[in-house]
């Protein structure tokens, strides 16, 4: 599949998922090139039919755009709730367990997530995976003692990198965190990896997401289809 077609079904897959929002909800907008395409559909929604929602972003990015749109952002912290969030992932298996965090957002979106009623993620079909690794695992951390923190994944085998960016920086989260990649080519415990990872001191978060997620909307060549998670 080329970039194109990749794009085409992102887009197919954006679009299934704009129609969950509805006039007054509280929506989580999370972060990455298939989220762009929602908040597309989102914003055209908003001008065009006058679509009336509040949003929480999960990255600076996808704030500009949305409110670029005219859509109405608030903290976190200024709701009660959010009815559903829709974001993007990296990988997902059968049981609901992905990475995020290609993006470098998976903070703000692990905590957009949790305080989520629902939570869909948007996938073109070659991320639904059998087992979940081959996507490089994100993980925050924070700058102090990096260094040793990727000693340490290193002496446990997990192959860390520190993600660049095109002038061979260390990339920035929106707090201000660098992301270290993970090289496992497969991941056979997740829980078991997710307990380590949080317990490194240095660590504030992992791409682990396991089942967090409520419905993944896959763009498929044949049109967009819904995978419901029965666990949740
Ligand atoms: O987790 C993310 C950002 O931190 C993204 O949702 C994930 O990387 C998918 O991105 P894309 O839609 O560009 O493939």
């Amino acid at each position: 599949m080329d970039k194109a077609q990749q794009d085409a079904l992102k887009k197919a897959a954006g679009i299934e998922a704009a129609k969950l929002i509805q006039n007054g909800m509280i929506a989580g907008l999370g972060t990455g090139s298939t989220v762009r395409f929602l908040v597309d559909e989102l914003g055209r929604r908003v001008q065009e039919e006058g679509l009336q929602f509040t949003g929480v972003t999960t990255s600076r990015r996808t704030q500009k755009q949305a409110e670029g749109y005219g859509i109405k952002i608030v903290n976190i912290d200024d709701v009660d709730h959010i009815d559903i969030t829709i974001d993007g992932a990296d990988e997902v298996d059968k049981n609901f367990n992905g990475i995020k965090g290609g993006g470098a957002a998976l903070l703000w979106e692990k905590i957009v997530a949790i305080n989520s009623n629902k939570v869909v993620w948007i996938v073109d079909q070659s991320k639904v995976v059998d087992t979940i690794g081959k996507f490089p695992l994100p993980v925050e951390v924070i700058p102090f003692g990096s260094g040793q923190v990727v000693r340490k994944f290193e002496a446990k085998g997990y192959k860390p990198t520190l993600r660049l960016d095109a002038d061979g920086n260390p990339v920035l989260t929106d707090e201000n965190d660098y992301v270290v990649d993970l090289h496992l080519e497969r991941i056979d415990h997740p829980q078991e990896l997710a307990e380590d990872l949080i317990h490194t001191v240095g660590v504030v978060e992992h791409g682990l997401f396991l089942n967090m997620v409520d419905q993944v909307i896959v763009g498929d060549p044949a049109g967009p289809r819904v995978l419901t998670n029965p666990n949740k």
